[in-house]
């Protein structure tokens, strides 16, 4: 479902270069639950951006279902990501003016979808994530575990293949945490989505199919890690 080959990312600025990947291979398969963890500033947002192409590599190919992403417009991209793509953030990222309802329409907006069927489709996603009574709400109005149901229906409204999680049980008690990612497990259980997250957590890493760790930009394997760290 995606494939990283060679995956390189280099951020330039006037005095400084950045190596943040250095030559990632991976693949995900369909309907896996992929975690990453590694050190602050170790490359896992960097990573997740590029799968979720938000960000395209310096040197490297991605795949998305088969498809070749590196040769697309921003256009292209644009439309790919939001029929392929959703995104979960650790900061939520929902639109405070806008009540919970429109929040989670909003992927359908860029797609040709009617007013009646994007209410419809968010109702449904929004029961999905339990929150069918706070459609009316605005985003001020919800816990943090609330607002992270509302991002989580929106992501999922367009029924993407994959959905991208930047450390979505971050801002999060552990009891908020842990409903959240019961939640994400049940997704890819139960609605079969391919999901890969980023997440500080231990304890919430292991509960998913694989966890890869990243060190300096590269991929390491767990005996290494216990190796370098013991
Ligand atoms: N836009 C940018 N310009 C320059 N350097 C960047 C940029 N984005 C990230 N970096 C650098 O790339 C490296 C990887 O950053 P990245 O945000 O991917 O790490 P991370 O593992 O997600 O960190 P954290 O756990 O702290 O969020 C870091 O050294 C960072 O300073």
């Amino acid at each position: 479902m995606i494939q990283l080959k060679a995956v390189e990312k280099t951020y330039r600025t006037d005095t400084i270069e950045t190596t943040a990947l250095n030559g990632i291979d991976l693949n995900v398969a369909k309907g896996e639950f992929l975690s990453i963890m590694g050190p602050s500033g170790c490359g896992k947002s960097t990573l997740l951006n590029i799968i979720g192409l938000l960000d395209t590599p310096t040197r490297g190919e991605v795949l998305i279902g088969g498809q070749q992403t590196t040769q697309l417009s921003d256009k292209q991209l644009a439309r790919f990501r939001n029929q392929q793509l959703g995104f979960i953030f650790q900061s939520f990222h929902l639109i405070n003016d806008l009540r919970v309802l429109d929040n989670v329409e909003l992927p359908l907006l860029y797609r040709n979808v009617s007013a009646r069927e994007r209410a419809e489709l968010s109702k449904e996603a929004l029961a999905k994530v339990g929150l069918g009574n706070r459609m009316k709400h605005f985003p001020s109005q919800l816990s943090g575990g609330q607002k992270q149901r509302v991002a989580i229906a929106r992501a999922i409204v367009g029924q993407p293949a994959i959905v991208l999680a930047d450390e979505p049980t971050g801002n999060l008690d552990s009891a908020m945490g842990n409903e959240i990612m019961d939640l994400l497990l049940q997704l890819n259980e139960q609605d079969g989505a391919t999901i890969v997250m980023v997440t500080h957590d231990e304890l919430m890493a292991r509960k998913t199919h694989r966890l890869v760790r990243l060190f300096d930009g590269a991929q390491v394997n767990d005996h290494y890690l216990k190796n370098a760290y013991a």
